[in-house]
């Protein structure tokens, strides 16, 4: 196994040149895998930080991307507080998560916390007030609830890298993601009942349903690695998504999954027939379009 803290990997096998990740078939001979596509790259990634997302300065979260990879990552940015979330906390983690969707060529977004000792310890308890957590406008809030949704509707892979806590909130927040990535120090659990919280939302039912969830968002995504899901059509991801979501999300996945096949019918020649027609005033002719078994 190879400690790989960089693009946290839990850890695999490296390749002869010791610089990439080498996936030898059952003859010892390069996997076809390894043939068509070539080996995926262990270097550490290239990280540059952006400190302003939609005119906002960043202050308790970093954002950064990989430089010439499609790989964006939002850290929680508390340390000294086990980067517990107040509301501009969340808001500044929205604002990155908006980027991150908006920008063509991010692929992959990680979420983490800074340092080793927590990912995120939930909401801050310092600043919670009666009917929220209470930021710089006085307005109680439970904003996170919108970044779950966010993160969840999100029609690119977000894996959550864990080292040290994750729990409360924070525990929430690593379930919202695709995929979650734990060091051996992670430490996963919830202390609403102990702090007089709960979560009767996605925090519950989420929870209940992970087990198969996360099994087939691996499977489907073969995303042991930030960089192997980079190499998968992105819309294949979206579909994927979309559809475990729409199992379990009642109309909202629906929703999210018409959507997709919307976005996909606009940029097919049917599609562009009927926008065409109304354009130039005449009846659209959809005769050419088969109607396939
Ligand atoms: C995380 C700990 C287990 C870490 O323990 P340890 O390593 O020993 O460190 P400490 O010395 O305890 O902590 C260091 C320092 O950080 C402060 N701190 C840690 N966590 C928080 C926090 N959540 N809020 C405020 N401050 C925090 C701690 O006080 C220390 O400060 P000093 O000044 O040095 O003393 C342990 O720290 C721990 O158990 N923390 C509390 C975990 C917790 O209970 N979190 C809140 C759960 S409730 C929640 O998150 C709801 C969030 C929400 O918005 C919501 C609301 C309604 C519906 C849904 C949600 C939702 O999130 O889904």
């Amino acid at each position: 196994m190879v400690d790989c803290s960089q693009c946290g990997c839990s850890g695999h096998s490296a390749g002869s040149d010791g610089a990439s990740t080498s996936y030898a078939s059952a003859t010892g001979r390069p996997s076809s895998y390894a043939r068509v596509h070539g080996e995926v790259s262990r270097a550490p990634a290239q990280w540059r930080r952006i400190d302003t997302v939609a005119k906002e300065e960043l202050r308790e979260v970093r954002y950064e991307k990989a430089v010439g990879e499609g790989i964006a990552k939002v850290t929680i940015n508390r340390p000294e507080k086990r980067n517990a979330f107040t509301p501009r906390t969340v808001m500044e983690m929205s604002l990155c998560f908006a980027d991150a969707r908006e920008d063509p060529a991010v692929g992959v977004v990680i979420l983490t916390g800074e340092g080793p000792l927590a990912f995120c310890s939930g909401g801050d308890q310092s600043v919670r007030g009666a009917g929220g957590y209470v930021g710089a406008d006085g307005i109680p809030r439970l904003n996170v609830l919108d970044l779950q949704m966010q993160i969840r509707r999100l029609p690119k892979p977000v894996v959550a890298q864990v080292a040290g806590y994750a729990v409360g909130g924070g525990h929430i927040l690593h379930m919202m993601c695709d995929l979650t990535v734990a060091a051996d120090n992670a430490v996963f659990g919830q202390t609403g009942p102990k702090v007089g919280s709960f979560d009767a939302g996605y925090g519950s039912t989420q929870m209940a349903r992970l087990v198969g969830q996360k099994r087939a968002r691996e499977m489907w995504f073969l995303a042991r690695l930030c960089r192997e899901v980079l190499r998968n059509s992105p819309t294949a991801l979206r579909i994927l998504k979309s559809a475990l979501n729409a199992a379990e999300d009642g109309q909202a996945g629906i929703q999210q999954l018409g959507g997709d096949a919307t976005l996909l019918f606009y940029q097919s020649e049917e599609g562009n027939e009927g926008r065409q027609a109304y354009m130039e005033k005449r009846a659209p002719d959809f005769s050419r379009f088969k109607r396939l078994p």
